[in-house]
């Protein structure tokens, strides 16, 4: 078997805090697997003048997979669009073709308090979000500042943005989404605006065209307006949610409390191919950064993802996730986990808790 290597693209903010947690669970599962790392984001700007280099772009795409942090800063929000940070993983997103986001929303039975809703609402809650990551609002051209050319206030600045999907697009992530649906409990959402959006009544016929290629698998259609609302009433009601690239950015975050934090949601973008670019679901957090109190578990639960998908290591994929189970069953939290009363410990002190129960943990069950 070759080396696999893994990009380790840490990025800004928090990035490098919670990736070199990360990292030391590499070092300690001794895989056959080598990494190099590589800058992106606003320090990447800082050092040449572009938030994804030639460099780091070609590092990302002849790894095996690349472990994200974060980028973003809140110093950089005044360069023009093309410069900042959150560009290098747009572009990444985009030159790598990973188009399917999978946002796995868990409420470990231990963080059932640390949940924003009522323990019985989140408890066993397993959920998987799946959000179109290469279209939509976020990428479609045209897009701009000009003089409005008509309506009442014509000839006023205006800025504007193009919402759009075609079918290739849509199918291809309706067929993940499906056939992740048949894996788990074969229920399938697809959250939408069709009441409006041209986009999106396109999106839901084709969504529904692609269902006939699945008919074990049960699907049902929101609009994203009540999907937000069901998903803080009745969590537990949703099996896999498929959705476009800005809804479904805004509900993984929302689904995020579900499971006690942002700091505890994972994610993998994949391609066609198996490959694939994972990062946690949240970003910078510029208002912590440097102070060793961010959260490492959603990163090291996506280096699990990472190894699962790309690497072919489901063992250590299991083994990372039974350990990060317990180290919350022995009462380790960072603050945005911890419940009143409860000490907080720093992200340091959290990957040395993992790194500890990795020693104790086999790949040889799913804990
Ligand atoms: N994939 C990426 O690189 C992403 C980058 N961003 C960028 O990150 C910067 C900050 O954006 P925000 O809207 O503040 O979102 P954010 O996700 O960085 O932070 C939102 C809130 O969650 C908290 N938080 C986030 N991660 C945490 C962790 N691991 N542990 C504990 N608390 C955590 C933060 O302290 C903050 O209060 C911006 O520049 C934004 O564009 C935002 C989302 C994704
Ligand atoms: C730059 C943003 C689109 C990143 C983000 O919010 C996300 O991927 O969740
Ligand atoms: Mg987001």
């Amino acid at each position: 078997m070759t080396t696999k290597k893994i990009a380790v693209l840490a990025g800004d903010g928090i990035g490098p805090e919670i990736v070199a947690q990360a990292l030391r669970v590499v070092d300690a599962l001794e895989l056959d697997v080598t990494t190099e790392e590589a800058l992106v984001g606003g320090a990447a700007y800082d050092a040449y003048g572009h938030p994804l280099p030639p460099e780091t772009l070609a590092l990302a795409k002849v790894a095996d997979a690349v472990l994200f942090g974060a980028v973003g800063d809140w110093k950089y929000d005044k360069l023009e669009r093309r410069l900042r940070p959150e560009q290098a993983i747009l572009g990444l997103r985009k030159e790598l073709g990973l188009f399917a986001n999978l946002r796995p929303a868990i409420c470990y039975p231990e963080l059932t308090a640390a949940s924003s809703l009522k323990p019985e609402l989140v408890a066993g809650l397993d959920i998987l979000i799946i959000r179109e990551l290469t279209g939509d609002i976020y990428f479609g051209q045209p897009r701009g500042r000009r003089a409005a050319p008509d309506g009442a206030f014509a000839g006023a600045d205006e800025a504007f943005d193009t919402m759009r999907y075609t079918r290739p697009e849509i199918e291809r992530i309706a067929h993940v989404a499906f056939r992740a649906a048949r894996g788990r409990n074969k229920r399938l959402t697809s959250v939408d605006k069709a009441n409006v959006l041209e986009t999106f009544q396109f999106w839901k016929d084709v969504v529904t065209e692609v269902h006939a290629e699945y008919p074990d698998v049960t699907l049902d259609h929101l609009y994203v307006d009540n999907a937000a609302m069901q998903l803080v009433r009745a969590p537990k009601s949703f099996d896999v949610i498929v959705t476009g690239n800005m809804f479904g950015d805004i509900l993984s975050d929302e689904a995020a409390m579900l499971t006690g934090s942002i700091g505890m949601l994972p994610s993998a973008s994949l391609d066609s191919s198996g490959k694939g670019l994972y990062e946690p679901s949240h970003g910078s957090a510029p208002d912590i950064a440097g102070r060793d109190v961010a959260n490492p578990l959603a990163t090291i639960l996506s280096l699990a993802m990472l190894l699962r998908y790309s690497l072919d290591h489901a063992d250590a994929a299991n083994r990372v996730e039974a350990a990060v189970r317990e180290v919350l069953a022995s009462g380790h939290r960072t603050a945005d986990i911890a419940g009143s009363g409860e000490r907080a410990i720093g992200t340091r002190t959290m990957g040395d808790a993992v790194v500890a129960a990795l020693g104790r943990t086999t790949g040889i069950t799913k804990a």
